[in-house]
C-alpha cells in the first residue's frame, strides 16, 4: 500500500508527455503547441479602414467630390485630388493615394459627393499594416495551450495547421455481471451501469481521444480479452474487478496481458484498491468499481496522467487552503477525499458520503482532503481543498 503522494510521486516517474504530431486547425482546440509560432504575413496584410465612411487625403477643406468607392475584398488604386474622397467600408482597404477616413456619421451629402462636419485627426480609422502583428513575429510560444480565440488567430494568420503535441488515446473497460443498461427494466439482484457513461462524460472535459469503449462480464477470457484489446491506447482505464473477490479478475488479466505493476492500493478512502502499472509507455488505471472511488480516482490521479501526457499540466496536487463548516471525524486511519461544497473558501461537507454513492458528488465542486494523521477537523480550522470541475 502506498500514501496519496507516494502514488502520484509514482504516476510523475513513469508518465511523459506524447510525440508531437502536426494537426489541421480543426482538431487542435486543447492541445498544447510542441513549437513556437510565427506570422507568415503581416496583420492586417494592407491598410484597412476601421469604419464605414470616407476616405481622403487630410488637410482637405470645404467640399470633397466623391470619385470612387473601395469596398472589402476590393484592391483599385485611385487618381485622387485633395479635394476629391472615397466612399470606404469597414474591412476594404485604404488606397494609397487616401490617408484618413471619417465615418459617415460624420458627414453631409451634398450633390456631388460630402461636406465634412467633424473634421478627423489624420490617419484616423485606418489600420496600419502589421498593426496586430508584424510578420515573422513570434506570436505563439511553445507550451500555449489553444483555445477557440487561439484557432481563430492562427486561422486569420491563414495557418491550417500546427505542431501539438498529440492527444492521448484512451480506452475505458467496465466489469460486472451485476450491470443493466439504463433505460432497461432492472431485473433482482442488478443495478444500473454508470460507471462507463460517468467516466465517458468526465473524459469529454480532458484533452483526449477516446477509442475503446465496452463492458466486460465477470469472466477471465473475456477481461483477457477486452484489456489486450484495450492495450492499443495510450491510457486504459478499467473500472470494478480490481478487489479480492473471487469473481475479481481484473488484476491476474492485466498481468497476464503484461502489464508491470507499479502500486497496488492506496491508503485514501475512498478508492483503496487502485491499481496502476505499465506496458512498455502505455499506462493502465484500474479503478475501484465503486462508482464515487471511480471518480474520486480519476479525478485525482487519471487526469494527472492525461494532463502530463498531453502537455496541460504537470502532476501535482493542486492543495488550496480553505476554512471547515461543521466537524469532522476521521476515523479510518486514511486519507480522505470527502466531497464538499465550496464557497468563497469555506467547505461544507456533504452529509452522505460512501464509495457506492454518487449524490454526494452531484452536491460538490471540490474534494476536502483530510491527512491520515489528521483525527479531527473543528468547525473554522484551516484545511486543505482540491477544487474539481465535471
Ligand atoms: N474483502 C475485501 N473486500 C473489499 C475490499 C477489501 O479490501 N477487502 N475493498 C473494498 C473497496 S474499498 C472497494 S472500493 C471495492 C472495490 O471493488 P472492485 O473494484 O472489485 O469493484 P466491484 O466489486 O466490481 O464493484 C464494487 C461495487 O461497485 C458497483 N459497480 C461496479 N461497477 C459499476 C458500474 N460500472 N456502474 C455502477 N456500479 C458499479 C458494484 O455493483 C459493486 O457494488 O471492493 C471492496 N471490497
Ligand atoms: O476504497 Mo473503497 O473505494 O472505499 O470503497
Amino acid at each position: 500500500m502506498v500514501s496519496v503522494f507516494q502514488a502520484l510521486s509514482i504516476i510523475d516517474q513513469n508518465t511523459e508527455a506524447l510525440s508531437p504530431m502536426l494537426l489541421p486547425l480543426s482538431e487542435v482546440n486543447g492541445c498544447v503547441l510542441a513549437e513556437d509560432v510565427k506570422a507568415p504575413i503581416n496583420l492586417p496584410p494592407f491598410r484597412q479602414s476601421a469604419m464605414d465612411g470616407y476616405a481622403f487625403q487630410h488637410g482637405a477643406k470645404g467640399n470633397l467630390k466623391l470619385i470612387g468607392e473601395s469596398k472589402a475584398g476590393d484592391f483599385k488604386e485611385f487618381e485622387v485630388s485633395i479635394s476629391d474622397c472615397l466612399r470606404i467600408f469597414t474591412g476594404a482597404r485604404v488606397p494609397d493615394q487616401v490617408d484618413t477616413v471619417v465615418m459617415q456619421e460624420h458627414v453631409e451629402k451634398t450633390s456631388d459627393g460630402i461636406r465634412i462636419l467633424k473634421m478627423p485627426e489624420k490617419g484616423t480609422n485606418v489600420r496600419l499594416i502589421g498593426e496586430q502583428i508584424k510578420k515573422d513575429e513570434v506570436v505563439l510560444e511553445k507550451g500555449t495551450q489553444i483555445n477557440a480565440a487561439i484557432v481563430g488567430f492562427l486561422a486569420g494568420l491563414g495557418i491550417s495547421k500546427v505542431l501539438v503535441i498529440r492527444k492521448p488515446k484512451i480506452s475505458l473497460i467496465v466489469t460486472g455481471n451485476e450491470l443493466q443498461e439504463p433505460g432497461t427494466l432492472l431485473e433482482p439482484g442488478s443495478v444500473y451501469e454508470s460507471n462507463q457513461y460517468m467516466l465517458e462524460a468526465a473524459l469529454q472535459s480532458e484533452n483526449v481521444e477516446l477509442i475503446h469503449s465496452e463492458h466486460v462480464l465477470d469472466d477471465k477470457e473475456s477481461t483477457y480479452q477486452a484489456i489486450q484489446k484495450a492495450l492499443e491506447a495510450d491510457l486504459v482505464m478499467i473500472s470494478g474487478g480490481i478487489s479480492v473477490g473471487d469473481y475479481d479478475f481484473v488484476k491476474e488479466s492485466l498481468e497476464k496481458n503484461g502489464v508491470e505493476e507499479k502500486f497496488y492500493k492506496v491508503n485514501q478512502k475512498p478508492g483503496k484498491p487502485l491499481w496502476y502499472g505499465k506496458k512498455d509507455e502505455k499506462q493502465v488505471f484500474a479503478l475501484p468499481g465503486n462508482p464515487a472511488s471511480s471518480l474520486t480516482c480519476f479525478l485525482i490521479y487519471v487526469t494527472a496522467a492525461i494532463r502530463k501526457m498531453n502537455g496541460t499540466a504537470t502532476i501535482d496536487i493542486n492543495l488550496k487552503k480553505g476554512r471547515m463548516k461543521g466537524n469532522y471525524k476521521n476515523v479510518f486511519n486514511k486519507a480522505l477525499f470527502l466531497q464538499v461544497k465550496e464557497r468563497g473558501g469555506e467547505l461544507e461537507v456533504y452529509p452522505k458520503q460512501a464509495s457506492s454513492m454518487l449524490v454526494s458528488f452531484t452536491q460538490s465542486n471540490a474534494f476536502l482532503f483530510v491527512p491520515d494523521d489528521v483525527k479531527e477537523i473543528r468547525d473554522g480550522d484551516e484545511v486543505m481543498y482540491i477544487p474539481f470541475k465535471l
